[in-house]
């Protein structure tokens, strides 16, 4: 089989580029190789490289940033997508696609199932939806991954954020009131494969096609994910909770992101706990 995957030089395509090896050749290309806000060039590549499955884990993802930069943001997070998806279909091939619980508004009492009406707050995860739907319609074998709060020890993330901060201020002021679940980008590769090659193994019967939520077990708020990084960490740093109203942003988040996993874990092991994975990760 032979795969190709964007975004290699992010989080979670940094882990795939290891995490897919087993299943076939991986054929990882960056920004220099495939612009996503290139759509031509992204589609030179596909037919360049001739893959049986794409993965795509490339996208916009500054959040506040995407709501001044909203047709960049579109191009790469919903028309790109499509595309991909457009050219896996002649070619015969799948498709993973990422996405995120910032689809959702949050107003939800109770984990997010995959059958939740989405309704984002913002251009980012409006354009994720988007994305979404563009590779659903193209009704070509396919898996959506909506995954959240995603860190580990290389990239731009939270964990990373923090844990300068913390070194560098005696006190961090930390929203309280918008609770998920922290994903370790590795959990999110090894998940990636394990269902991949299950798939792969049925032929891509009509049962794997769909939307699944890929998140860490267990819930906490921003302000529990910091207190853990620094108890980890053995930071000597006050940790103040405080309300959204408290910390403004460009782009609203939702209150409620948590994700019930449950779909998936009937496929497949049960996902680790949110903090046994910092602390592995951590460590
Ligand atoms: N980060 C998070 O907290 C969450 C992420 N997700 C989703 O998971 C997926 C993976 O996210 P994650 O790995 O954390 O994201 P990162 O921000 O770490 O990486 C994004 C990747 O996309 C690439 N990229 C951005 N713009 C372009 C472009 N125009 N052309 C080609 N490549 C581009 C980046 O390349 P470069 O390095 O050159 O910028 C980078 O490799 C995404 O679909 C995201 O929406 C879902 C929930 C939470
Ligand atoms: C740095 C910092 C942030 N915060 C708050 C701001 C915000 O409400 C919350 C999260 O911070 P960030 O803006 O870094 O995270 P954000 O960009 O909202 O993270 C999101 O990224 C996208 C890509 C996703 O898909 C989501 O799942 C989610 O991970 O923490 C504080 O309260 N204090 C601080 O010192």
């Amino acid at each position: 089989m032979k795969i190709l995957l964007t975004g290699a030089s992010g989080q979670v395509g940094y882990e795939l580029e290891r995490a897919l090896q087993s299943l076939g050749e991986v054929v990882a290309v960056d920004r220099a190789r495939m612009d996503l806000a290139d759509l031509q060039q992204v589609r030179s590549v596909v037919r360049e490289v001739r893959p049986n499955l794409i993965v795509n884990p490339a996208a916009y993802t500054a959040v506040d940033k995407a709501e001044s930069e909203p047709t960049l943001a579109r191009t790469i997070n919903a028309l790109a997508p499509a595309v991909l998806a457009e050219e896996a279909k002649a070619l015969g091939a799948a498709m993973v696609q990422y996405s995120t619980d910032y689809v959702f508004d949050g107003t939800k009492v109770g984990a997010y199932l995959e059958t939740d009406e989405p309704n984002p707050l913002g251009v980012y995860g409006k354009t994720k939806l988007e994305g979404e739907q563009a590779v659903v319609a193209a009704g070509i074998p396919h898996l959506i991954l909506r995954t959240s709060w995603v860190y580990g020890m290389r990239g731009k993330n939270f964990l990373l954020t923090m844990l300068r901060l913390a070194r560098e201020r005696d006190e961090l002021r930390v929203v309280d009131d918008q609770h998920g679940a922290p994903t370790w980008s590795r959990t999110i590769a090894d998940t990636t494969a394990l269902l991949l090659a299950q798939a792969k193994q049925d032929d891509w019967s009509d049962s794997h096609s769909g939307i699944y939520h890929l998140s860490a077990r267990g819930q906490t708020t921003w302000c529990g994910f910091t207190r853990a990084i620094v108890e980890n960490a053995s930071l000597d740093c006050r940790i103040v909770p405080i309300t959204s109203a408290e910390y403004p942003m460009a782009a609203p988040r939702p209150g409620n992101s948590v994700m019930s996993a449950a779909k998936l874990t009937e496929q497949l092991a049960v996902l680790p706990d949110w903090r046994k994975a910092l602390d592995l990760c951590m460590r």
